[in-house]
């Protein structure tokens, strides 16, 4: 699918990817699903999957809605300035991404900190802008730098840690095959980069409590 760009990103945000607009119809997204079906040896038109192309696309809409919003409508202004120099943290963000190789469910959690520099964000707009990027066709990797590259692009803060625990669906019923197996990615930026005993006050806040499975 090709991607165009509607918008111009503000200077003063991060480099945001581009919005994407369906090239193709909502029709023809329809019928490549009941090729998919066809293929796969089911019969489309047994009662059970009559509606099973429009709840596809439906469904593959939503966890793509991402593409569709930009950082300046989900902050609706909540940048607020404040002096306070602390380490503010939200973690275990419920994470629901896909991964754009099989698009396949990437279930996880994300924990965000950030080191004020005059500015503070809106808490829930963190949980926001981890969503916005979630609900995108992902690489864990890349979906942990674009959080970070966001805040950091908002607040101009003294830091940014970003850490995303998933676990990935085509390594679990698919392919190898390691329920269990959870992937940790990271991007520290500024303070918590340059200065370990603030990266340690960050692991150490974020560590699992007992009971974590
Ligand atoms: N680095 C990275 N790799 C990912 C992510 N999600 C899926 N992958 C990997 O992408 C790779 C794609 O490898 P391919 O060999 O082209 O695809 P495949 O034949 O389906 O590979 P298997 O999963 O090993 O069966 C696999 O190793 C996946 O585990 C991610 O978020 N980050
Ligand atoms: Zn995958």
């Amino acid at each position: 699918m090709t991607l165009s760009t509607q918008e111009s990103p503000s200077p003063a945000l991060p480099s945001l990817e581009t919005e994407a607009q369906p090239v193709v119809s909502e029709e023809e997204m329809r019928q490549a699903v009941r090729t998919l079906l066809l293929g796969l040896g089911e019969d489309p038109d047994r009662e059970g999957l009559l509606d099973t192309p429009k709840r596809v696309v439906k469904a593959l809409q939503f966890l793509t809605s991402g593409y569709h919003q930009s950082i300046d409508d989900l902050l609706n202004g909540a940048v607020f300035h404040e002096d306070t120099d602390e380490m503010v943290l939200v973690r275990d963000i419920d994470l629901f991404s896909s991964c754009e190789h099989h698009i396949l469910p990437i279930i996880g959690r994300v924990h965000v900190a950030y080191m004020p520099n005059g500015k503070v964000i809106g808490l829930s707009k963190l949980a926001r802008i981890c969503e916005m990027y979630g609900r995108r066709l992902q690489v864990q990797e890349r979906l942990t730098a674009q959080i970070a590259d966001a805040i950091e692009g908002l607040l101009q803060p003294k830091g940014v840690a970003v850490v995303v625990e998933a676990t990935h669906m085509c390594m679990v019923m698919r392919g190898v095959q390691k329920p269990g197996s959870w992937t940790v990615s990271s991007a520290m930026r500024g303070v918590f980069a340059d200065d370990p005993k603030t990266r340690q006050e960050f692991m150490s806040l974020i560590q699992h409590p007992q009971n974590f499975r």
